[in-house]
């Protein structure tokens, strides 16, 4: 795994190649009124990144879909996207057969397994995956092949990939303080309840913080964001104490009414508990902060599995659930 947090930078590069080899017909003729993206997991936090930072860009409602089907609204004006890493996943293909069943545009990315098979079957566009390793570190390229998807659409800026090239080189050149930060936030969580907060234009970046130390340094934790946390959760810091270990991902580019929201909530937490750290966000665009969150959240992941003796790969406890449902 840790080649592959390592590789991250690279994998960003090697996405954005994939995506300029990319032949697609789906948007030709067609006039698109939303965009439902299908995916779970270490794929569906790709979507959730995607349709969070385009959000206020895209000419379109772009939804994230994280079951069995797809919503009601979901018609032939619709563009779904099916993105399973391994292609397999059960609830990602339930929902591109029930938006083949509406009429809905298809398109699939995958490193093949049965969404590669239902897309060829289907004469749907695919973008096809070097494939091998766990979802979770594929990140760059499932989000990155979303993006090109919806350029190509024009659903967003047609140059929106160009940003990603420069997240590259800020994850490559911040790459020691990039370290440095993930030691210090697994050293803040070692041996603690984890809790992550975000302003909730980037609540995609606190979702990654909980699916890595849930899957990687498996622990159980809990994100939640600014400004919403502030109207319940704040309140059930009342029970807190210094069991629990809160992180704040500060961005650059929050309102000045949510970042006096988060000093004040910093404040209150502090009083129940000394473990409270912030992380400061670089970069020279939303996009390529939330890159250098994602880059420190990743090592913090590996380096708090190694503090605990933990293997970050193995994920059996979702083999034995998914071999268990398979027999069901
Ligand atoms: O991307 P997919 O292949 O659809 O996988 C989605 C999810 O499936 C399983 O539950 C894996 O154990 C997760 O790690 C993965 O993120």
């Amino acid at each position: 795994m840790d080649k592959l947090v390592a590789q991250f930078p690279k994998q960003i590069a090697d996405a954005i190649e994939i995506a300029s080899r990319s032949d697609f017909s789906f948007y030709k003729n067609k006039a698109f009124q939303n965009v439902v993206i299908c995916g779970m997991g270490g794929s569906g936090i790709g979507g959730k990144m995607v349709s969070q930072l385009f959000e206020n860009q895209a000419s379109l409602p772009i939804i994230l879909t994280q079951s069995y089907e797809v919503p009601g609204f979901v018609n032939e004006h619709t563009l779904v996207i099916g993105s399973s890493y391994s292609g397999n996943t059960e609830e990602t293909l339930a929902a591109v057969e029930m938006a083949k069943q509406k009429g809905a545009t298809i398109v699939g990315v995958s490193s093949g397994g049965d969404l590669a098979q239902f897309c060829k079957d289907n004469h749907y566009d695919f973008v096809k995956l070097p494939g091998g390793n766990p979802p979770r570190s594929m990140l760059a390229f499932s989000a990155v092949q979303l993006i090109n998807i919806l350029s190509k659409a024009r659903i967003i800026d047609a140059n929106a990939i160009d940003t990603f090239a420069k997240c590259r080189h800020l994850l490559n050149e911040e790459l020691i303080s990039i370290k440095d930060e993930a030691k210090k936030l697994a050293k803040h969580l070692y041996g603690k309840q984890c809790i992550f907060y975000a302003d909730s234009d980037l609540e995609f970046v606190a979702i990654r913080a909980r699916q890595q130390i849930n899957e990687n340094s498996k622990r159980l934790c809990w994100h939640h964001v600014i400004p919403e946390m502030n109207h319940n959760e704040l309140v059930g810091w009342a029970g807190g104490d210094n069991a629990f270990a809160a992180v704040f991902f500060v961005s650059q580019f929050m309102s000045d009414r949510n970042k006096k929201r988060t000093e004040l909530s910093q404040e209150i937490i502090g009083k129940k508990t000394k473990h409270v750290l912030s992380i400061h966000g670089k970069g020279k665009s939303i996009i390529e902060e939330s890159f250098y969150f994602i880059h420190i959240i990743d090592w913090a992941s590996l380096f708090l599995a190694d503090q605990m003796d933990i293997d970050p790969v193995e994920v059996r406890v979702i083999d034995y659930l998914k071999s268990t449902l398979d027999k069901a």
